[in-house]
């Protein structure tokens, strides 16, 4: 028996029970009668000498914050990030702070936004990864087709949030993440700004990254769906090798849409895939996305012709329209892409995982929380296939962590979350598949557009990736470190966007008691959700 338990015994026996009190009526001679408790009110549930040794601990590693690297530190530094949650809501700041924050966003009042999140920023309150996504989903900063970014005061609003977002890992990451630190270890106001952070550019726009120069051998999809020249026969119904297993109607969505949904099936012949020896650019490769750490593009995942006759099926099958019908996800002046949901096939799953594997991160970061280190295990099956025409476009938001979509073994019943108890999976890393590129897609419009915290308050960096053909952009979501905020930028004019968005799944077991929280990840859907948990 250690010190500490000893010690705690031998007080329960001195005293015979625990000091646990239970409410009762005191009266004013009570009062006047006092009998000091021999300990603080603490004494029944923590042991004295635990406090200290307990604030010894903590002392120390304050000191000493490189020690906190070594992995034995994990629960402590979990149980640490909730005891401060508990802290800055229990005081009632974090609270009413973040509800301030999101009546302010919601009525558009977005200067004491700016005052509220600036004050959380202060502070250092750790906000929840829910309220954050419904936050850029409030401020609805939509750019448009001719590049210029929407209402200035919203951006400004969006910063601080990234930099909320941002100040664990700012922590954690040290030298890494001090870009976005002031001299007093936060960011600071720039002097330049007026109260209302007027006066300077909101956006810093880098230059457009093209993970490679445009090739020989690209097929023109959209242009073949503009001319109808997308099939040579017309497409035989029921499409062969998909079959309906999910059908939502839109009152039940969540939120409710104005339109149904249904979940498409594929079969393992449904896409021929392009042998290896017929491949004319292989094998796959990673390029890093510049100034956008944990993007990456890996590209020649798919042959033109792959990307081709998943246009082909999403089309025939048909695009589904998706509008949210209620509450806040009717969106302020977004303009939201049609989508097809497809639940692809073990044989399609495989080849997929197969080609992108050795770029992807062999096991999920940990975070500050303790959250993460996951061993990589798979693709969610549950693939949503976007068509954006021109002006279309996706708002910024953080996508939220999905489970493992999947048909169940016996009744091939739709499971939104098929992996068994005993081995839980959630996603830790989005997958854009681009299915159409350059050809297509007027200059520099139709980007996935990230937005990072730059190195003065009140300015972000926009930094778009040109959607290349058969290449899948990758990049950390959900409640992993260095979870980003991205668009999908409008598409210009006659322009058409096509692209897959699934997850890269990581195993849950055993990493804390990482779970979406409630907003993400448990809803079925389209793009409606998307800005709550995409
Ligand atoms: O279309 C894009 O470029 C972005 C799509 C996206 O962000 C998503 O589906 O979560
Ligand atoms: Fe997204």
């Amino acid at each position: 028996m250690g010190k500490n338990q000893q010690n705690k015994k031998r007080k329960r026996n001195n005293n015979g029970t625990t000091a646990q009190t239970h409410p009762v009526a005191v009266t004013t001679t009570q009062l006047q009668l006092p009998s000091p408790p021999s300990e603080p009110a603490y004494a029944s549930l923590i042991d004295g000498d635990d406090l200290e040794c307990t604030v010894n601990v903590l002392e120390t590693l304050v000191e000493f914050p490189e020690e906190l690297g070594d992995k034995k530190y994990k629960d402590l530094k979990r149980r640490v990030h909730e005891l401060y949650r508990v802290l800055a809501e229990g005081a009632g700041i974090g609270a009413s702070l973040t509800s301030k924050i999101s009546a302010a966003l919601q009525d558009y009042r977005f200067t004491d936004a700016l005052i509220y999140l600036f004050e959380m920023y202060e502070r250092r309150l750790p906000p929840k990864l829910g309220a954050l996504q419904r936050w850029v989903r409030e401020c609805d900063a939509t750019s448009a087709a001719d590049g210029s970014h929407g209402d200035p005061e919203a951006m400004r609003c969006l910063d601080m949030i990234l930099r909320i977002a941002n100040m664990s890992t700012e922590k954690a990451a040290g030298a890494g993440g001090e870009k976005v630190l002031g001299t007093s270890g936060v960011a600071e106001l720039d002097p330049a700004m007026d109260a209302k952070g007027k006066g300077k550019e909101v956006i810093k726009k880098m230059e457009v990254f093209r993970a490679r120069e445009p090739v020989e051998g690209e097929i023109r999809i959209w242009e073949m769906m503009q001319k109808g020249t997308l099939f040579d026969t017309p497409p035989p119904t029921p499409y062969p090798n998909f079959r309906p297993v999910h059908h939502v109607l839109a009152a039940d969505r969540k939120p409710p849409n104005l339109y149904d949904s249904t979940v498409y099936a594929s079969s393992p012949s449904a896409i021929s895939l392009t042998p290896a020896s017929q491949r004319l650019r292989q094998p796959p490769r990673k390029v890093d996305v510049p100034g956008v750490p944990g993007a990456f593009v890996v590209l020649d995942v798919f042959t033109p012709e792959e990307c081709l006759q998943i246009v082909r099926a999403a089309e025939a099958i048909g695009f589904e329209k998706d509008e949210a019908a209620s509450g806040s996800a009717v969106m302020k002046n977004s303009i939201l892409a049609r989508n097809f949901v497809w639940l692809a096939d073990e044989d399609f799953l495989a080849h997929f995982y197969n080609q992108i594997l050795p770029f992807v991160p062999a096991s999920a970061p940990i975070n500050v929380d303790g959250n993460g280190g996951g061993k990589v295990r798979g693709i969610n099956a549950r693939f949503r296939v976007y068509q954006y025409t021109e002006n279309q476009l996706y708002r910024p938001h953080i996508d939220g962590a999905w489970p493992a979509a999947g048909l169940h073994p016996e009744t091939g019943e739709y499971m939104h979350d098929s992996s068994p108890a005993h081995d839980p999976l959630w996603s830790r890393y989005t997958l854009l598949v681009y299915l159409n590129g350059e050809g297509d897609i007027p200059d520099d419009t139709g980007c996935t557009t990230f937005f990072l915290p730059s190195d003065k308050m009140g300015v972000m960096e926009a930094r778009s990736v040109r959607p290349v053909q058969g290449a899948v952009l990758c990049f950390p979501h959900g409640d992993t470190t260095g979870s980003l905020l991205h668009e999908g930028s409008a598409v210009g004019p006659n322009g058409g966007k096509l692209v897959i968005r699934t997850d890269l799944l990581y195993e849950a077991q055993g990493y804390g008691q990482f779970k979406p929280p409630a907003s993400v990840g448990v809803v079925q859907g389209g793009k409606g959700e998307e800005g709550i948990g995409g």
